[in-house]
């Protein structure tokens, strides 16, 4: 679903050239989570705009869906974003001029794959049925988080990519958010990378990856 194929990155500084991904391979089976691990400028956050098309890598390959991203444009890059992936970040994203179900739909809209039966379970799922005309501000973070989650997953994406979504709740409240995601995702047949600082929320997904010097490393602690 998600290849890295020697995978390198580097960013111009002050100071120098800085070579975050150096040599990163990567094989994401449809269907599987995986946690990516790694200190503070590691280059995760790098790796996972990689993968979503946002940026592209100084040398070797990334393919989405057996589609290199190197064989298209920007505007190819934002349609293969729009029709197959989902994006969780740590802040909720969510439009604050939209309601409930309008938040909800947004990116199955711009997917072109509006699904009401597959809505109507999401929301339910997510605890909001009844609350479909209330506003992100009426939400609890969790709720918003939540709907962000689902949002991301309207649109039944190949692949979500979740940046730390559970950075900016309590424990409790991250311990539902992420067992709601990670039910979502199975019921939705995608493919998860999610990037934690936590062992504890990289402990039920599939598989967890380490960022060690440039590469990635087996298991949640590079030694
Ligand atoms: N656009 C940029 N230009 C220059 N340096 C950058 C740029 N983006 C990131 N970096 C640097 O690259 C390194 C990796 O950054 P990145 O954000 O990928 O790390 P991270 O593992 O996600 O960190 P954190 O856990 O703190 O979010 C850091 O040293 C960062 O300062």
């Amino acid at each position: 679903m998600l290849e890295f194929r020697r995978v390198h990155k580097c960013y111009a500084t002050p100071q120098g050239p800085l070579a975050v991904l150096q040599g990163v391979d990567l094989n994401l089976a449809a269907g599987e989570s995986l946690a990516l691990m790694g200190e503070s400028g590691s280059g995760k956050s790098t790796l996972l705009h990689l993968a979503a098309g946002l940026d592209v890598p100084d040398r070797g390959e990334v393919v989405i869906g057996g589609t290199s991203l190197a064989g298209l444009h920007d505007s190819g890059r934002a349609a293969l974003r729009r029709t197959s992936l989902g994006l969780v970040f740590q802040q909720f994203h969510l439009v604050p001029s939209l309601n409930v179900t309008d938040n909800l739909r947004l990116q199955a809209r711009l997917a072109g794959r509006v699904d009401p039966v597959w809505s109507a379970h999401l929301l339910a799922r997510l605890g909001l049925s009844g609350r479909e005309h209330d506003y992100p501000e009426q939400l609890s973070g969790g709720q918003q988080q939540q709907l962000a989650i689902g949002r991301a997953l309207a649109s039944r994406p190949a692949l979500l990519l979740a940046d730390e979504p559970t950075g900016n709740l309590d424990e409790t409240t991250a311990d539902a958010v992420l067992a709601l995601l990670l039910t979502l995702v199975a019921e939705s047949g995608s493919s998860l990378l999610m990037v934690t600082h936590s062992p504890k929320m990289a402990a039920p997904l599939n598989r967890c990856l380490t960022l060690h010097h440039g590469r990635l490393v087996p298991g949640s602690t590079a030694s």
